[in-house]
C-alpha cells in the first residue's frame, strides 16, 4: 500500500539577473527563491489498484514520484510504502517498487537484452533460480523470446518498452511507476502494451501507478485518476466522477421510427439541438438529469427506434480542469 501525507517539495532556485552585473550581484549575495513542485498532496493507493496520475506540464508529477521512490527527500510530509519510509529505508523499499521512464532505457544499449538482465539480477542480489523462474514467466507474457539475444540498441520501441518492463519487474516488485510507457508508439504497439499492463495488473496483481499524457492510456486502463495541477491534488476519484464535475454536456441522437412531434411550448432539463427528419440531437447535463428521465419524456413524442449517446471527449474534459 502506498500512503502519502501532507507530502510537500520545494527547491531553492538561485536568482539569476537579466545582466552580467546583476547575476554576478545573485551570485555573491547566494540570492535565492523558493518553487514548490508539490504542495500538501496527500492520498492512499492500495494493493492491485490501478491508478492514473495526471496533470499538465510542470505540474509537480516527476517531483511526486522521485518522492515516492526515494530519489527525493520531501521538503514536508511523508511517503510509507507498506509503512516504510523509501527515503529512510531505500534499501527494503526499492525492493518492492518497479520503476519505468518512457523516455530513459534501463538496460545497456549495446548489450544484448540477455545480458542487461544479468546485470541487473546481480544488482538486486536475485539467485539465478529465481531470475530464470522469473524471465520464464515473464517471457511469455511479454514475449521476450524474439529479441532476447538481440543488443537493446537494435530494438523497436515496442520491443524496447516490453524488454524494460521486463526489466522493472525482474526483482518481482509489488508496485509499478510507470511514466510515459506509450510515448512515441504507434497504435498496434500501444494496444499491445496497454493490454500487457492490464495483465500485470489483473493477473499478476501489482499495484500500478501510470503518469502519462495520453488520455487513451487513462481511459482503458484506470479506474482511478488523480489530476495534480500547480502541485496540488485537483481531482482524486473516478473517470466518470471528473466527467460529472466538469459538466460538459453529453450527447444523445434519437432516431425514431416515423415523424417526431415535439410540442411547440416544450422547454425541460436538456436541449434540443437539432431536428433532422426522424431523428432528435439533444444536450443534456448528467449531472441534473439522468438518461432514462430524458427517454421517457421523448417517448411521447414518438416510437423510438434507436438511441445514440456520445460522453464529453475526455481530453476535453482534462483540458477543462487543466
Ligand atoms: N531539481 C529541480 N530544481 C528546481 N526546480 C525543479 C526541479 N525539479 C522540478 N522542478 C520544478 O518543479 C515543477 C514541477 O516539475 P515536475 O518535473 O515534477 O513536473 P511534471 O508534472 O513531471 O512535468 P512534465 O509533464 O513536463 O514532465 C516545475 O516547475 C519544475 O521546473
Amino acid at each position: 500500500m502506498i500512503q502519502v501525507n501532507h507530502l510537500t517539495k520545494s527547491f531553492r532556485i538561485p536568482i539569476t539577473g537579466k545582466n552580467r552585473w546583476q547575476r554576478i550581484k545573485s551570485y555573491v549575495s547566494g540570492a535565492h527563491q523558493e518553487k514548490t513542485a508539490v504542495q500538501d498532496i496527500s492520498f492512499t493507493v492500495n494493493k492491485g489498484e490501478f491508478v492514473g496520475y495526471i496533470g499538465p506540464n510542470g505540474a509537480g508529477k516527476s517531483t511526486t514520484i522521485k518522492m515516492l521512490t526515494g530519489i527525493l527527500h520531501p521538503s514536508a510530509g511523508e511517503v510509507l510504502i507498506d509503512g516504510s519510509s523509501p527515503h529512510k529505508n531505500r534499501r527494503q523499499v526499492v525492493r518492492k517498487l518497479g520503476v519505468v521512464f518512457g523516455q530513459r532505457c534501463q538496460l545497456w544499449w549495446d548489450l544484448p537484452v540477455r545480458d542487461s538482465y544479468d546485470i541487473l539480477a546481480e544488482m538486486y542480489r536475485i539467485e539465478r533460480s529465481q531470475k530464470e523462474r522469473t524471465l520464464a514467466e515473464l517471457g511469455e507474457l511479454l514475449q521476450l523470446g524474439e529479441f532476447m539475444d538481440t543488443p537493446v540498441r537494435k530494438l523497436s520501441l515496442g520491443q524496447r518498452m516490453r524488454a524494460d518492463l521486463a526489466a522493472s519487474l525482474l526483482h518481482n516488485p509489488d508496485i509499478l511507476f510507470l511514466d510515459e510507457p506509450t510515448i512515441g508508439l504507434d497504435i498496434v504497439a500501444k494496444k499491445t502494451i496497454r493490454g500487457l499492463l492490464k495483465s500485470l495488473n489483473r493477473e499478476l496483481g501489482k499495484t500500478i501507478l501510470l503518469t502519462t499524457h495520453d488520455m487513451d492510456d487513462i481511459e482503458q486502463l484506470c479506474e482511478r485518476v488523480m489530476v495534480i495541477n500547480h502541485g496540488q491534488l485537483a481531482y482524486d476519484g473516478t473517470i466518470d466522477g471528473l466527467r460529472e464535475r466538469i459538466g460538459l454536456p453529453t450527447l444523445i441522437k434519437v432516431s425514431y421510427t416515423g415523424p417526431v412531434s415535439v410540442p411547440a411550448e416544450w422547454s425541460g432539463d436538456f436541449l434540443i439541438t437539432e431536428h433532422l427528419g426522424n431523428d432528435l440531437i439533444i444536450q443534456c447535463n448528467r449531472r441534473s438529469i439522468q438518461a432514462m428521465e430524458i427517454l421517457r419524456q421523448m417517448e411521447q413524442w414518438g416510437t423510438i427506434a434507436d438511441v445514440h449517446m456520445e460522453e464529453p471527449n475526455f481530453e476535453e474534459v482534462i483540458h477543462r480542469i487543466y
